[in-house]
C-alpha cells in the first residue's frame, strides 16, 4: 500500500518544480519587458560604444571604397554599344549608359589612348574625384583601362551642364534656383580645398563644368586639370594645359606661382555669369556692357547696383540674394590671390551668414592703362599665341601656346580689347 502512496507525493513535487520554473520565467519576461520599455522611453538610446564601433567600421568601409575597374565588354553592354551620345568634350565623347541594377551612368570615352595628355587627364580624374565623395561633386563610379578603350564612368546628370541654362535657354531656372546652384557649387569647391586629406585645386571652374542632376542640384565635374597638393604647400607648379580664357585668374596666365585661390577667381567669374545670365564677354552688347564684370564694378562703385538689377531682370523678391552674389563675385575676382576669400567663407557670404566686405580697390585695376600690374594676355592672331606686355621683351617670360579649350573668336577679341584699354 505504502508503495501506492508515493506517486501522488512525487506528482505534487513535480508540480511544485514546474510552478517555480514558470514563476521564474514569468519574472524574467516581466524584467525584459520593463527594460525594453525603459529603453524605448529613453528614445531608443543605443550603447555609445556600439555606435562608435559601427561608425568606425562604416568610415573605414567608405575610405576603402574605390572606383570600380570595368571591362570594355561591360561598358559596351551598358551603353548599348556606345549609341546614346550625350555630348562631345575636348578629350572625347560622352555616352549615356545603364547597368543591370538600373544605375544610370555617363561614360566618357577618351580619344587617342596613347596620347600623354589623355593619360594625364585619366590619372587626374581617377586620383582626385575617384577617391572622394561629396554631394556637390560628380561621382566617378569607375573606369576602364584596356588597350583599345580608356573610359571614365560617372554618375549620370540628367540636366547636363549649367551653361545650357544660363546662355541657351529661356530663363527656365528661376533666380532662387540659380542662387542654390551657386551655393552648392561653392560647397563642392570648398570641400576640395578645405576638407579633403590632400587639397585639390580644380583649375577649370566654369559653367560647362557644373553639371545638374534631375533636380537641378549642382555638381562640380571635369577634374582633368585638377592637381593634388599638400595643404602646407602654398604654391603649385603647373605645367601643360592651363585654365580657360575668361575664367582663369591673372596669375594662371602670367605663369606666376598658383594657389587654390585661382579657383576662387574662376568661381567669381561664374557668379557674374549667373547674375547676368549671359557670357561675361559679349561683343554684341553695347554701352560698355560688353565685358560684364567691369560694367558691374562701374555701377557698384558709385552705389548704382540697382541699375545692374534692372538690366539683369532681377525681381524685387530676389534682389537681396542677387546683390549678395554681385558683392561676392567682386570680392572673389580681386587681382591679388591673398585678397580673395576662402571658399568656405564664400559659402557663408552667399548664404548671408557673414558680412561681405567691399573691395578697397577696383578689382580690374590691372586692366587699366598705366597699371603697375601685368596686363591680361594679348592674343596674337598671326601665330595663335598669347603674350603679356608686362614681361616686355624678355622672351623667356612670354606666355605662349596656351590652348583655348572652349575658345571662340569672341574670347580672343576680349583678350585684345582688355589689354589695349
Ligand atoms: N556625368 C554626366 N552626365 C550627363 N551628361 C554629361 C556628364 N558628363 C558630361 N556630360 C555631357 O557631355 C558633354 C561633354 O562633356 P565633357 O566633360 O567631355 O566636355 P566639356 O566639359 O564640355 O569639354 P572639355 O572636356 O573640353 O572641357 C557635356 O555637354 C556634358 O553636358
Amino acid at each position: 500500500m505504502s508503495s501506492y502512496q508515493s506517486p501522488p507525493s512525487s506528482n505534487s513535487g513535480e508540480t511544485a518544480v514546474i510552478a517555480v520554473v514558470l514563476v521564474v520565467l514569468l519574472v524574467k519576461i516581466v524584467i525584459v519587458i520593463v527594460i525594453c520599455q525603459k529603453r524605448r522611453q529613453k528614445g531608443n538610446s543605443v550603447n555609445p560604444d556600439f555606435l562608435t564601433l559601427t561608425m568606425d567600421k562604416f568610415l573605414n568601409d567608405m575610405e576603402r571604397e574605390k572606383p570600380i575597374k570595368f571591362t570594355s565588354q561591360q561598358l559596351r553592354i551598358a551603353t548599348d554599344n556606345f549609341t546614346n551620345l550625350l555630348g562631345q568634350g575636348g578629350f572625347g565623347a560622352v555616352y549615356k549608359g545603364i547597368f543591370s541594377n538600373g544605375t544610370l551612368v555617363a561614360v566618357k570615352v577618351l580619344n587617342g589612348s596613347s596620347d600623354k595628355r589623355i593619360e594625364e587627364q585619366f590619372m587626374a580624374e581617377v586620383s582626385t574625384i575617384g577617391r572622394i565623395h561629396h554631394f556637390n561633386l560628380v561621382r566617378l563610379h569607375g573606369f576602364c583601362f584596356e588597350k583599345h578603350l580608356r573610359a571614365l564612368v560617372y554618375e549620370y546628370m540628367g540636366n547636363g551642364s549649367l551653361d545650357k541654362f544660363l546662355f541657351h535657354s529661356n530663363k527656365v531656372l528661376g533666380f532662387e534656383k540659380l542662387h542654390e546652384i551657386a551655393v552648392g557649387t561653392a560647397r563642392g569647391i570648398a570641400y576640395l580645398h578645405e576638407e579633403c586629406q590632400q587639397r585639390i585645386v580644380h583649375y577649370d571652374i566654369k559653367p560647362e563644368n557644373i553639371l545638374l542632376d534631375a533636380n537641378f542640384f549642382p555638381k562640380v565635374a571635369d577634374f582633368g586639370l585638377a592637381k593634388l597638393c599638400n595643404r602646407d604647400n602654398t604654391h603649385i607648379t603647373m605645367t601643360g594645359g592651363r585654365g580657360t580664357p575668361g575664367y582663369a585668374a591673372p596669375e594662371v596666365w602670367m605663369m606666376f606661382p598658383i594657389t587654390h585661390k585661382c579657383d576662387v577667381y574662376s568661381f567669381g567669374m561664374l557668379l557674374f555669369e549667373i547674375i547676368g545670365r549671359r557670357r561675361n564677354l559679349d561683343i554684341n552688347i553695347q554701352d560698355s556692357q560688353d565685358w560684364f564684370p567691369r560694367w558691374v564694378w562701374k555701377k557698384f562703385e558709385p552705389g548704382e547696383l540697382g541699375e545692374v538689377m534692372v538690366v539683369c531682370g532681377i525681381e524685387e523678391k530676389d534682389k537681396e540674394r542677387a546683390e549678395r552674389i554681385v558683392k561676392v563675385a567682386l570680392w572673389c575676382v580681386q587681382y591679388m590671390p591673398e585678397a580673395r576669400p576662402s571658399m568656405s567663407v564664400v559659402v557663408k557670404m552667399l548664404e548671408g551668414a557673414v558680412e561681405i566686405p567691399r573691395p578697397s580697390t577696383n578689382p580690374f585695376q590691372h586692366l587699366m592703362p598705366g597699371s603697375p600690374y601685368p596686363t591680361a594676355p594679348v592674343y596674337d592672331t598671326s601665330n595663335g599665341t598669347y603674350s603679356t606686355s608686362a614681361f616686355g621683351s624678355d622672351p623667356s617670360r612670354t606666355v605662349t601656346g596656351c590652348s583655348v579649350v572652349h575658345g571662340t573668336p569672341i574670347m580672343r577679341k576680349y583678350e585684345i580689347e582688355i589689354a589695349s584699354t
